[in-house]
């Protein structure tokens, strides 16, 4: 099954932990998330602790750190500050890699025209947000999510949150795929 993402409506006083559809549902296709420079995979998450595929994808890509991750109320050190922290828009230095292996939640993309596109990221959905794009996380009202981080060399999870105008990886970010991004909008 293919990743799912749409459009967001703009009902910021709304829980951001629901699905935020538009209605009717606003579509953003694979196509679209990879002109931002989004990938996708969908792997065996039962597998993850040997598995050849996600292998390969650790090799072909140099992701050379891996750890877990849960997040929910109860197993997360300063859950709430780290919630807040999550759903501030920001961008990193590096990309950002996740692969879920439980539970749900979304990551949430700046589309080039500003718009923001929710990701519904569950069970067996690895992704890749390239270094410099704006993004944000939040967990679903299931309220739990396990995932495996995964890095290019030593991990830096350090948020950079907007405005990053001057960054040199967001000036990169925006080289590589501004252009590609506002000729593949559907
Ligand atoms: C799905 S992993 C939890 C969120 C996170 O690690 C992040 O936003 O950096
Ligand atoms: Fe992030």
């Amino acid at each position: 099954m293919a990743i799912e993402a749409w459009y967001m409506d703009e009902d910021k006083a709304a829980d951001q932990r629901l699905p935020h559809r538009q209605s009717p549902n606003v579509a953003c296709g694979t196509a679209e998330l990879q002109s931002l420079g989004v990938l996708h995979w969908e792997l065996d998450a039962d597998k993850h602790a040997d598995d050849p595929a996600l292998e390969k994808i650790r090799q072909d890509r140099g992701y050379s750190y891996q750890d877990i991750i849960t997040v929910s109320p109860d197993k997360l050190a300063n859950y709430e500050d780290k919630i807040k922290s999550f759903f501030e828009e920001h961008m990193h230095s590096d990309e950002e890699i996740r692969y879920i292996l439980e539970g749900s939640g979304y990551f949430d993309v700046r589309a080039k025209d500003e718009r923001w596109v929710r990701i519904k990221m569950s069970k067996g959905d690895m992704i890749t947000l390239p270094a410099g794009i704006y993004h944000r996380f939040t967990l679903d009202d299931t309220n739990y999510i396990k995932a495996m981080r995964l890095f290019v060399g030593e991990p830096v999870w350090t948020p950079l949150n907007r405005p990053q105008d001057d960054h040199p990886v967001r000036k990169d970010y925006l080289a590589n795929f501004a252009t590609a991004a506002a000729t593949t909008k559907a």
